[in-house]
């Protein structure tokens, strides 16, 4: 049969087939000459760890944001390159079926646009399937089940709590605040609290690595000093780092947390007797998801895969088109 299953997010691309499992898992960055910016030079790993550093005429561009297309013609000539990578020489077909993951709260010319991409970039018969209820099916769950599911997804560029029971979606509320504002806000803090001025990659790096609080262990981050402009180093605490996130994260529950007021009763039964799922980077965060459960009021389950999870379900929907249906 073939096939390819793609979740184009905001911070990582993952594809996966139905046979091979994940064929690919890299970031959602492609470099690119500012003379032919539609033609990708490097996508992936390349081109992220160039972010920062791009030399002169050329330039590190990320094709999506807050989950969707950011700009047609450089996502088409980044999935186009995802999927010669992939599909050399024509391995899952010479143009490959597909299923695309999008995000519950796109609107119709957000999903036309990504159907449009899939096609031009050379695959056939694309059919999209709702994030949450990927990451769901690539989680071992069963999306059709009369009982209601919920998951909460924190990616690079949008939060969302998705519930849904037998092909319909039952609540739903989605923020643009996740994980590359929690980025930002670890840059800012180092910048006007210590004054250092950091990389993005830098202030990424440390809020994936806060240290356990619990035996005080401290990080060591470098950067450039925002008044002599000379390389400096500073030691965090974990608990300050947990400070500087606490507003952006306490925004991103506080929104999510509202999906509760939408569900039915005897749904809320079904999510609490099970828990909620959570997928994405975003929910790995250091003490993320005992906020989550705080605020619910509800376990939360990390997926065992939580930011490939999506991709694996959109592959295993390439042999369920039961469940595309129910979702289109
Ligand atoms: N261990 C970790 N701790 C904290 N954040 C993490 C961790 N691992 C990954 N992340 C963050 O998760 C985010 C990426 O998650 P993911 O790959 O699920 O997003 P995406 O699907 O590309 O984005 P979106 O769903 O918004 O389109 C990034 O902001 C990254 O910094």
């Amino acid at each position: 049969m073939g096939g390819l299953g793609i979740d184009i997010g905001t911070t990582n691309t993952v594809v996966g087939t139905p046979d091979d499992g994940i064929v690919l898992n890299e970031p959602s960055f492609m470099l690119v000459r500012s003379k032919d910016p539609n033609r990708a030079l490097a996508i992936g790993g390349d081109a992220h760890d160039l972010v920062g550093r791009t030399p002169e005429g050329i330039s590190s561009v990320r094709p999506m944001r807050d989950g969707v297309i950011a700009d047609l013609d450089s996502a088409r000539a980044f999935v186009t390159a995802v999927i010669r990578r992939v599909a050399p020489r024509g391995r899952y077909g010479v143009r490959p079926r597909g299923v695309v993951a999008v995000p519950v709260g796109a609107t119709t010319l957000e999903r036309r646009a990504l159907v449009e991409v899939a096609h031009e970039a050379g695959m056939r018969k694309v059919a999209l399937v709702p994030v949450p209820v990927a990451g769901a099916l690539g989680s071992g769950m069963n999306p059709l089940e009369p009982r209601a599911h919920m998951v909460v997804d924190i990616g690079g560029g949008t939060s969302e709590i998705t519930a849904f029971c037998y092909g319909g979606i039952l609540s739903h509320r989605s923020c643009r605040l996740a994980g590359d504002e929690l980025t930002s806000a670890l840059y800012h803090y180092l910048r006007d609290e210590h004054r250092i001025i950091v990389g993005e990659l830098t202030a990424e790096r440390a809020k994936i690595g806060i240290p356990d609080n619990s035996e005080g262990q401290t990080m060591t981050v470098e950067g450039r000093d925002a008044v002599s402009g000379r390389a400096r180093m500073v030691q965090l605490r974990a608990e300050e780092i947990a400070e500087a996130l606490r507003p952006t994260a306490t925004g991103i529950v506080q929104t999510l947390s509202a999906c509760l007021e939408d569900l039915p009763p005897q749904a809320v039964g079904d999510v609490m007797s099970e828990g909620v799922l959570g997928i994405g980077g975003g929910t790995l965060l250091r003490g993320m998801s005992q906020m989550l459960e705080e605020s619910l009021g509800i376990g939360v389950k990390l997926a065992e895969r939580p930011v490939t999870c999506v991709a694996e379900g959109t592959a295993a929907c390439l042999n369920h088109p039961e469940v595309v249906a129910a979702y289109s």
